[in-house]
């Protein structure tokens, strides 16, 4: 996983696990960072995150969730992120970037912006700040009403 720039701390988050908390104040628009991971279909995601969809895994499927198994990795589809219809899975560390650990607020302080095809021909999700931010203050954007209901898709 690539490391959490200098100015970023990771660490307990009450009641959500870990989060992120950003060291330096921030002003309004700051790049944050981008959010990384696997690459997935909608299909790829539903098949191997789904329990509905259990039936319809293939070979390939089950090699990837046996992988995760091996190197003590999660499958529970909760760092997942949806741009059109790619979607960056951000839950296996070997894959996915400090990102993952940016936790929901109804009143966030981050927004996010993406793009279906970035410069580098795959999609592109990344945060900026939506108004200045204090030093010390955890960093949160909105996971949407989708990721609650669905519990497999964040925004
Ligand atoms: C993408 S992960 C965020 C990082 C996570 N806190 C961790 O320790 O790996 C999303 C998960 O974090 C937790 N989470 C995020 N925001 C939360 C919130 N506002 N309240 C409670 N739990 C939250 C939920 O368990 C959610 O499924």
């Amino acid at each position: 996983m690539s490391s959490c720039p200098p100015t970023f701390d990771i660490r307990t988050s009450p009641g959500k696990g870990l989060g992120v908390y950003t060291l330096i104040p921030l002003p309004l628009h700051a790049p944050i960072g981008d959010y990384e991971g696997e690459l997935l279909t909608k299909d790829e995601k539903d098949r191997r995150y789904l329990p509905s969809r259990k039936n319809d895994r293939t070979k390939e499927d089950e090699r990837w969730l046996e992988s995760r198994k091996e190197r003590g990795q999660t499958a529970k589809g909760d760092y997942i992120f949806g741009v059109g219809d790619v979607y960056v899975d951000a839950e296996d560390t070997e894959c996915g970037n400090w990102a993952r650990y940016l936790n929901h607020d109804n009143a966030p302080n981050l927004r996010v912006k993406s793009l279906e095809v970035g410069m580098d021909g795959r999609p592109r999700v990344w945060f900026v700040a939506n108004r200045d931010i204090k030093e010390g203050e955890e960093l949160c954007f909105d996971y949407g009403e989708g990721y609650w209901m669905e519990g497999d898709v964040v925004a």
